[in-house]
């Protein structure tokens, strides 16, 4: 025993060797201190501990991201849309809002907050979820990248992906089906897509149009939807383009609306105009999710899908045309060259038209003579629908729908009117909405329609003038085109490319 005290080393030798490993571990932090950045040193120690917990920890852990191989990922969607049914005391915090701007007292939304999580049961399994987001890289879409992590107990790992993970994605489906309200997406380049409620009162019972054509455009839809098995079975996208053209004030826009609302699809309003290039059209155009309207309002406006085949002709246009092709020159020595119509067809029908499904692609032009030809080759929109000026029928419709009426002494005054001055359902709209009283409404559409008929008999004998002087070798300003021309020069009513 004496022996064993003797060979231990005394108290002051142990406090000297602990002064000297205390002094030497403070030295080498120093250094390290000095030597590797903070930034550096955070890293390392997360991963240390990210190690040190993955070893030994019970759980296991499933990321789920936002987009997925470049394009929206759909289990995330499903996840977004199933957990707030889940919400329960163990959750903390949630998001509250409602983006209804047509009604205040509706009932809010319910969202998981970032850093947030909610538990759930599932057949005797315990699942946490937490939403998390990491800035993303600069001028990428979209700036924000989330993503869930779905934590379970590591003997549950296949239990999740094969029983729990497809419960998800049923219920959240039939969530998604039942939705009563539609939102409409605008795209910016600082926030992506922005959604706002879309309730837009315009459905094919309001729609000024032969009930043939309407009818037509419902089946249509009606056998797009319900074909999803023959789009996959000819190898096809399951992908339907319509394109919607004619005169301003014509419907083309309340005919999306009526179609969204039909189908009960969001809409995704893109302005052509605001992509910055190629790149930013694929990302931007994949985020959008399925069983949705992309609408392009006046995709002639785009200088790059009406111009780039056509230049030649168009140095030939009229004096608008000249200020279009002033903002092309200026595009050309922009930093973003815009997206280009190749970038376009190639999401209509080209090798990225198969990401997403149960999509409707709507362009509407009231200019479709200035389209690229390639655009309009057969099977690019399939289905063209011309919406021209009001007939005998829109106009009975149009009466029913703001005057309440379906007979009037006047209607058939202004029936015989409408069939010799094209005049554009808005512009009846208009004067229908000037009076309750429907003698007064009636007797404004009149006297506004003799006035368009003094006007267009007026620019007939003022052509004719003219024509007169140029057979006489005389110089003549010309008239403005509008004033000659009403229709497009295709103005087939609807049919199947
Ligand atoms: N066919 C129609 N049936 C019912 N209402 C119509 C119709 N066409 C136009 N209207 C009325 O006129 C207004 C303007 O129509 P709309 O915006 O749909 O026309 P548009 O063809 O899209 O015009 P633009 O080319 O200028 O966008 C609508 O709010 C609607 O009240």
């Amino acid at each position: 025993m004496a022996t064993l005290l003797r060979e231990l080393p005394s108290l002051s030798s142990i406090l000297s060797a602990y002064a000297s490993i205390s002094a030497m571990i403070m030295l080498l932090r120093t250094i390290l201190n000095e030597m590797i950045p903070t930034r550096m040193q955070d890293y390392i120690s997360t991963k240390l501990s990210e190690l040190i917990s993955h070893r030994f920890s019970p759980n296991f852990t499933y990321v789920i991201e936002e987009r997925w191989k470049a394009v929206d990922n759909e289990t995330f969607r499903a996840i977004e849309a199933y957990l707030p049914t889940k919400i329960g005391s163990s959750t903390n915090s949630l998001l509250l809002g409602s983006n209804d701007s047509h009604s205040i007292t509706s009932p809010p939304d319910i969202a998981i907050p970032i850093d947030s999580g909610v538990v759930d049961e599932f057949e005797g399994m315990q699942i946490t979820w937490k939403l998390y987001s990491k800035e993303n890289k600069k001028y990428t879409y979209p700036r924000e990248k989330r993503y869930f992590h779905l934590i379970c107990h590591k003997r549950f790992r296949e239990n999740v992906l094969q029983r729990y993970i497809p419960y998800v994605s049923k219920t959240a489906e039939d969530i998604l089906k039942k939705r009563d309200i539609l939102n409409i997406y605008t795209y910016s380049q600082d926030n992506g897509w922005d959604s706002t409620v879309f309730k837009h009162p315009s459905t094919f019972e309001t729609l000024a149009m032969d009930e043939e054509r309407k009818r037509f455009i419902m089946d249509d839809l009606d056998l797009f939807v319900n074909r999803k098995d023959f789009f996959e079975s000819v190898g096809r996208a399951w992908k339907r383009g319509y394109l919607l053209y004619g005169p301003p004030g014509t419907g083309k826009s309340s005919l999306v609306a009526a179609i969204a609302n039909y189908l009960r699809y969001n809409i995704y309003d893109l302005q052509f105009q605001s992509v910055r290039n190629d790149a930013d059209l694929r990302s931007i155009l994949t985020s959008t999710t399925n069983r949705s309207i992309l609408l392009i309002e006046d995709i002639d406006c785009s200088a790059k899908v009406s111009r780039d085949r056509n230049r030649v002709k168009d140095q030939e246009e009229d004096s608008s045309s000249d200020e279009d092709n002033a903002e092309e020159k200026g595009n050309r020595f922009s930093l973003d060259p815009g997206a280009t119509l190749s970038g376009l067809l190639n999401f209509i029908d080209g090798l990225w038209s198969s990401c997403g499904d149960e999509r409707i692609i709507i362009f509407t032009t009231n200019h479709k003579d200035r389209l690229d030809p390639a655009l309009l080759r057969p099977g690019r929109m399939d289905v063209h629908i011309h919406m021209g000026h009001c007939t005998p029928v829109g106009l009975k419709k149009l009466v029913t729908t703001y005057l309440g009426i379906k007979k009037h002494d006047l209607l058939s005054c202004i029936e015989d009117r409408i069939q010799r001055i094209p005049v554009t359902p808005a512009e009846v709209a208009q004067h229908l909405m000037k009076s309750d009283t429907p003698e007064v409404a009636l007797q404004c559409l009149i006297e506004f329609l003799d006035e368009k008929g003094l006007e267009k008999e007026q620019a007939a004998l003022l052509k004719e003038h003219q024509e007169d002087l140029v057979k006489k070798g005389k110089k003549v300003v010309p008239i403005a085109k509008q004033d000659m021309k009403h229709e497009e020069s295709d103005n087939r009513s609807i049919y199947l490319t």
